[in-house]
């Protein structure tokens, strides 16, 4: 006989739900009376929580309908299989975050705090949730989903890890609950025994509900004694009926389930409060991404001013002097003019003091077979050696008698380093210089009536004396990329992977106002930042600046790339499926657009296609921006500078637009339901 009078609070009619090729319902059917307590059983991976997940609209049916008496998502309470909670967070600050999304006043709040935490023996308040055990940390996800009092309870095991006196408590509770405060309780348990004391009973099994009633009805129409035996004679009856439910059958119906009303559609000012508090709180306690944020920036500061782009210094060169020994050298100064009659100059002692004075560490060696043997050695760069003539014949050479000329002097260079080659060379260059001013200075010649007729003007960056001078820019640019796409993904991976972004979206929150709190945390993080990396490299290093009234700009492009690589790690969270995957990612692509960016080797040393590549790359981009703003003092009337702000502002539009599509269409990206 059907009871018309029978409230229920949900309702499933034909529900059919595959997961690929296989089918979780097939045409389940579940009533759940108002103001009762509802014990979902079934085997492991029967699909409890599939079904839990679809009534609560975080999943779709692919056939038949779900009725729900409750409207509005602010009356239902749930509690996922797994904790879906922000481990740093103490379990009052987890009651004010999800009371704050439920709208509930402090003083509520507080009252409530006191409640759940006798009624489920909580721990003191300021614990952290990772310091918890597992089963008290499921009595805080329990007590969330009861915070704001809702009319329809939906739980997924709570009771797993609780011991038999509280759950007895619990059960008790939830009982009171029904009867006092006419709530509806619907509860997954693995302990069929523990569900003989729900109002009524689902035993699920093969994709459909194979038995519903009130537990003692069950009992006597099993003919048995315990819910266990009875759910055992259940299986044996349906599989000797079996006709082939685990057959996969495509799903022809379109699913006609109301979609719960959200609590409000508009962005929230209060919302976004308490996802900025929450994530600020998370990330100043999570060590190794303030180690990330702060300190690594910090450390790669120094670790570039100390390391890039000094001259090579000590570096191991031999020698041989046919014209004397290194000792005569040490105490030698040059006397008079060399084209005196008297003269009696050693010009190779003039070069081997000119190295020694630049650092070079000189070693002497007994002949030329030895010198040669030397540039085996590790390390050793160059041998020098020094002709028996070697001063007579620069002597000859500086009066311009070319002709008489008889012997060189010979360098030999190692090859294994440009760089190292390079810097000998042009020492060696140097050296005859320095030789020449020095012996015509003496004899009353201008020296340069011996140099080439060429002169070399520096007309921008003064001040830019060594290689890391000229890419600090570069270096900054790098930094104010990369460190916030480390927050973007991190934290985004985070929410995403460990259900904490579906439980709170779930209490209300929207996409938009996660990514705005994350967008002013990210803020923060990026501004100390680039205060602690500009003061180490200019202040500190004194990297070479023109302070102009456009530095701003200099800001405004690295504080752009901040917001740009924030973007980028948040897209790059939404797209993967792990957080190891992304990390690859972003560490992957960032080191890729170093190289390429000009800060390893200069962009024009590339091939033309990859130049056009690499001068798009956000790092390039706005490297080379910066390297000219910093440098060149270019401003905003500097036709590269509109183009290449205007190219960075077209990336974040394309990133924000990239972001937009994904939350709209691709939602499931964005959050793993739990
Ligand atoms: N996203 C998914 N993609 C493919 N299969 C899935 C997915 N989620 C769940 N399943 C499969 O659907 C079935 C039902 O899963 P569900 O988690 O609902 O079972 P359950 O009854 O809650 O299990 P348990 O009691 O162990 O928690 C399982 O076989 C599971 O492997």
């Amino acid at each position: 006989m059907i009871n018309e009078d029978i409230q229920y609070e949900v309702q499933v009619k034909n529900a059919y739900k595959n997961y690929g090729e296989k089918n979780v319902f097939n045409g389940l059917n579940m009533k759940v009376t108002s103001g009762s307590i509802y014990g979902l059983l079934g085997p492991s991976g029967c699909g409890k929580s599939t079904l839990l997940q679809c009534i609560l609209g975080k999943m779709t049916l692919d056939s038949g309908t779900i009725d729900l008496k409750t409207a509005n998502s602010k009356n239902i309470g749930y509690m996922p299989q797994d904790l879906c909670l922000e481990e740093l967070l103490t379990i009052y600050e987890t009651f004010e975050y999800y009371g704050t999304l439920y709208r509930m006043k402090k003083k509520n709040i507080e009252s409530k705090k006191y409640e759940l935490q006798s009624f489920l023996q909580l721990p003191s308040m300021d614990c952290q949730i990772k310091n918890l055990s597992g089963g008290e940390s499921r009595r805080v996800s329990l007590a969330i989903s009861l915070l704001h009092d809702p009319k329809l309870i939906i739980l997924d095991e709570p009771t797993v890890g609780i011991d038999p006196v509280l759950r007895q408590k619990i059960w008790i509770e939830f009982t009171k609950m029904v009867v006092q405060h006419q709530k509806t309780v619907i509860i997954t348990t693995h302990y069929i025994e523990e569900a003989s004391q729900a109002n009524r009973v689902g035993l699920m099994r093969s994709g459909v509900i194979i038995e519903e009633g009130s537990p003692q009805d069950i009992l006597i129409k099993s003919n048995t004694q315990s819910l266990e035996s009875a759910f055992l004679i259940l299986c044996n009856n349906q599989d000797k009926n079996k006709n082939d439910t685990t057959k996969y059958v495509p799903v022809k119906d379109v699913p006609q389930t109301k979609k719960l009303a959200q609590l409000e559609n508009n962005i929230d000012f209060q919302r976004i409060k308490a996802l900025f508090k929450k994530n600020a709180l998370v990330s100043s306690r999570d060590y190794a991404l303030l180690f990330s944020l702060i300190i690594l920036p910090v450390l790669q500061s120094f670790n570039f001013c100390l390391a890039i782009g000094g001259e090579f210094k000590n570096m191991p060169i031999t020698f041989k002097n046919e014209e004397v020994n290194y000792e005569f050298c040490q105490n030698y100064s040059t006397k008079g003019c060399i084209f005196d009659e008297d003269s009696n100059e050693t010009l190779s002692c003039v070069v081997l003091d000119y190295f020694a004075s630049l650092n070079y560490k000189l070693i002497e060696v007994k002949d030329r077979e030895a010198g040669e043997m030397t540039m085996n050695n590790a390390g050793n760069m160059a041998f020098i050696h020094f002709q028996k003539n070697y001063t007579k014949d620069l002597i000859k050479y500086i009066d311009q008698k070319y002709d008489e000329v008889e012997s060189n002097t010979y360098i030999h260079l190692t090859n294994e380093n440009f760089l190292y080659k390079n810097q000998i060379r042009a020492d060696v260059f140097k050296s005859f210089t320095h030789l020449i001013n020095l012996t015509l200075t003496k004899c009353n010649i201008n020296p340069k009536t011996m140099h080439l007729p060429i002169e070399f003007h520096t007309v921008l960056g003064h001040d830019v004396k060594t290689y890391g001078n000229g890419i600090v820019a570069i270096f900054i640019e790098m930094g104010g990329f990369y460190f916030p796409s480390v927050f973007g993904l991190s934290v985004m991976s985070s929410e995403k992977m460990d259900g904490v972004l579906s439980r709170s979206m779930f209490a209300g929150v929207k996409l938009m106002e996660l990514l705005i709190s994350l967008f002013c945390i990210s803020t923060v993080f990026l501004s100390v930042q680039i205060v602690l990396m500009c003061f180490i490299i200019y202040v500190l290093f004194v990297n070479p600046i023109i302070i102009t009234p456009v530095l701003f700009l200099y800001v405004f492009v690295l504080v752009l790339s901040g917001w740009m690589g924030f973007l980028f790690g948040i897209l790059t969270a939404v797209i993967s499926t792990t957080k190891l995957g992304g990390t690859y990612v972003i560490t992957g692509l960032s080191l890729s657009q170093f190289l390429l960016s000009g800060g390893v080797w200069p962009i024009e040393g590339q091939s033309e296609l990859l130049r056009i590549v690499s001068r798009l790359t956000p790092m390039g981009l706005i490297g080379s921006m910066m390297t000219n703003i910093s440098i060149k003092g270019w401003s905003l009337d500097h036709p590269s500078i509109i183009v290449g702000i205007s190219t960075t502002l077209f990336y974040i539009v394309v990133l924000v637009l990239l972001l937009f599509v994904l939350g709209k269409f691709k939602k499931h990206w964005w959050v793993v339901q739990k």
